[in-house]
């Protein structure tokens, strides 16, 4: 499981699902070269194989990175989610492995917040419905069912880094807020959080979701929920496929019951552009459907590719995990003059003395040392006065890699 120090350009890099180029300008910009690029996804078994070489991989929301896949990964030491969400990985299995896994938890929120506000609006006046009509050669000029989003009440689900956005993005035109989120959250402007999602329901005339996936978003809103929601009401979602029952809205938006419905993200979603899109919702009048595109702007992916490809550099080049989603926290700073050890373990007593007792043994002047450890894993970081061109930090790496516990330890280049 352990992985010997390596000159950068040995380093292999692998970039998947068109990640901005500005990750491969970062990360050559610090002198690592070896970065494979492909603009598509890999299936579990094509991941399998490929990861076996591969020490820093990049993805976004599509690739599944499970329990199978980072056993095949023996070199791996951490992903880069070029996106919010890190429901596609299995950050446990991550952590066991000794992978640190990232993730860009800001770059893409304004773009969501904005792309929810103009849905609010096209909906309000049933501008789908009145463009497909105009694009058959009909013409529906009529007020009737268009509202101004003045004075309506915007119920936001997850008051979030989005959820809070669109909030006071919404108030600017006149909205009223009410949010539900599971913690207590500083309410923006005049927005007010209401204490069930019952409540929210039933005094929203729009409702949008904005919760990661977990077991308890799981189909949070069904037919029971769609039920509770004002008669012409409008949903919009785009969180995550898993939080909405799809066919329970369809129905709901047959049935007339909603007024409309923004999805941007679904249960199962097209694994590249060239594979037709399957749903219930389709066809249905008052309702946009769009790929899954909440954050994919210019200006989002652009940073979102300097945001995460920063944090590989820095984990690679220093050992730092700040920010990591998956692993104990680390802000190191550089370690100029020392060569710098890593070691990652499971979080049993006495592993600091176990790895103190190796640089006694053999006379090493420690400069600096830095541990972290969550419940299951611990972190430690040893700097060390040896010269570069010496192999006593090599010597001492087998030395740590045999303590009982080590998950995986390196010696940085
Ligand atoms: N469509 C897209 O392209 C796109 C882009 C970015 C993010 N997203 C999705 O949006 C989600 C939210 O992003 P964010 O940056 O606002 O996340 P965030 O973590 O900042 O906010 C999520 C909020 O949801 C709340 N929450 C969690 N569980 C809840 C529950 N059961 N009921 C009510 N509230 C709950 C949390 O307390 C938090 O306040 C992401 O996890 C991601 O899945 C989608
Ligand atoms: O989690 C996210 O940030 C969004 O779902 C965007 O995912 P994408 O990078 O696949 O567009």
């Amino acid at each position: 499981m352990s992985q010997v120090s390596l000159a950068k350009d040995k380093i292999q890099i692998l970039l998947l699902e068109g990640v901005h180029d500005s990750a491969v300008r970062i990360l050559q910009q610090h002198g690592y070269s070896n970065i494979e690029f492909l603009k598509t996804s890999l299936s579990e078994a094509e991941l399998c194989e490929k990861v076996k070489d591969v020490h820093f991989i990049g993805i976004r929301s599509r690739t599944q990175l499970t329990a199978k896949v980072f056993q095949a990964a023996n070199k791996l030491a951490a992903v880069g989610c070029f996106c919010i969400g890190t429901n596609q990985v299995d950050l446990t299995a991550a952590r066991e492995h000794g992978v640190v896994v990232f993730n860009a938890p800001f770059s893409n929120t304004r773009s969501v917040a904005e792309l929810v506000l103009a849905e609010i609006i096209m909906l309000l006046r049933r501008i789908p419905e009145k463009s497909t009509a105009a694009h058959q050669g009909g013409w529906d000029k009529s007020a009737a069912g268009s509202f101004e989003a003045r004075g309506k009440i915007l119920g936001i689900i997850g008051y979030g880094h989005i959820g809070s956005q669109l909030s006071v993005l919404a108030e600017q035109i006149g909205m009223q807020v009410r949010f539900y989120d599971t913690e207590d959250k500083l309410s923006l402007g005049n927005a007010l959080q209401v204490a069930t999602l019952d409540e929210l329901l039933s005094i929203a005339d729009v409702v949008t979701l904005h919760v990661p996936e977990t077991p308890q978003t799981q189909w949070l809103i069904g037919a029971e929920e769609l039920q509770k929601m004002r008669p012409g009401s409008i949903l919009i979602n785009a969180s995550r496929g898993t939080v909405v029952a799809i066919e329970a809205l369809a129905d709901a938006l047959r049935s007339k019951h909603l007024g409309g419905a923004a999805i941007d993200v679904f249960p199962v979603e097209p694994k590249g552009n060239d594979e037709e899109f399957e749903s219930p919702l389709r066809g249905i009048a008052n309702c946009i459907l769009t790929p899954h595109v909440g954050g994919s702007t210019q200006e989002a992916q652009e940073n979102i590719g300097i945001e995460v490809a920063g944090k590989l550099v820095r984990y690679s080049d220093n050992g730092s995990t700040l920010s990591a989603v998956n692993f104990p926290e680390v802000a190191l700073p550089t370690h100029a003059g020392s060569r710098r050890l890593l070691h990652i373990h499971e979080n049993r007593p006495g592993m600091l003395t176990r790895i103190n007792q190796i640089m006694a043994d053999h006379n090493i002047n420690v400069s600096g040392q830095y541990l972290q450890t969550d419940a299951k894993v611990g972190y430690v970081v040893v700097d060390i006065d040896t010269p570069a061109e010496s192999n006593l930090a090599d010597t001492v790496l087998a030395e740590m890699r045999e303590i009982p516990g080590t998950i995986r330890a390196r010696v940085l280049y």
